[in-house]
């Protein structure tokens, strides 16, 4: 059995971009924050995006999490690795509010600042890729990219007439990447984002987080495979 994580295994540079535009930014920490005078933005970089302080997780009866503080400025990708079972889904659903802690604390920005990719595709079988696309746009909001320039990003643009039930795996996965970037959200949580890819698609995701932390947002990730992200760090479950 796994033991719980404590720590960051921090590796690789810290970069210390502004956020850009086209992206939803928290323009300051929730009133909970400044009211517990607790600082979660940094000097001299870029803005913490999401910080966790003392974080315990349980889930299933059993602790996963303990005393985990993780910091993730705008302009970073974090990656999460682990072992089956070790606790990586269950913490990327507590940054995104999905699950309670048993303690610590996450400031993180608003939901509407923070796109969410699960293990399943969030696709209806008989939509269309497109029809699919322009329902995240209109339910997410906000997005100044066009649902035809999110599919060109992950070369579907052919695939827009088809319905997500007669998709491969891996096609259904750009469709659902396609729908985070089209969020215009400035922090992507996603569970297992390049598992059916193969080269090409690990590749347009890997650009697709290259852009996006350029432009001032943030990425954390769990995976099994190699994301092959420049620069990324990387926090390991169950080490
Ligand atoms: N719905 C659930 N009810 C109870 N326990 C659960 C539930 N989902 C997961 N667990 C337990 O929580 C622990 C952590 O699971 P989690 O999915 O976070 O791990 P993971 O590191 O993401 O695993 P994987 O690499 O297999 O995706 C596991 O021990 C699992 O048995």
């Amino acid at each position: 059995m796994s033991k719980p994580v404590r720590s960051a295994r921090v590796a690789g540079p810290a970069p210390s971009r502004g956020p850009g535009p086209g992206l939803r930014l928290p323009d300051r920490l929730p009133a909970r924050s400044r009211s517990r005078k607790r600082t979660v933005m940094s000097t001299g970089g870029a803005p913490f995006l999401i910080s966790v302080k003392d974080l315990t997780l349980d889930r299933g009866g059993r602790r996963l999490v303990t005393g985990l503080a993780l910091r993730v400025r705008s302009g970073e990708a974090f990656v999460l690795t682990g072992p089956n079972g070790s606790g990586k889904t269950t913490f990327l659903r507590a940054l995104g509010g999905l699950v309670n802690p048993a303690a610590g604390e996450i400031e993180r920005p608003a939901p509407e600042a923070i796109a969410f990719l699960g293990h399943a595709d969030a696709l209806k079988p008989g939509e269309t890729v497109r029809d699919a696309l322009r329902f995240w746009a209109a339910f997410q909001g906000g997005a100044e990219m066009t649902v035809e320039h999110a599919l060109s990003r992950f070369a579907i643009a052919h695939l827009e007439r088809r319905a997500c039930g007669r998709l491969s795996a891996g096609q259904r996965r750009r469709v659902a990447l396609a729908r985070i970037v089209l969020s215009g959200r400035a922090l992507w949580l996603l569970d297992e984002p390049a598992a059916p890819l193969d080269t090409r698609g690990r590749a347009l995701l890997a650009e697709a987080v290259e852009r996006h932390c350029a432009a001032g947002g943030a990425v954390i990730a769990a995976t099994h495979v190699d994301l092959g992200w420049p620069g990324a760090r990387t926090l390991e479950f169950g080490s």
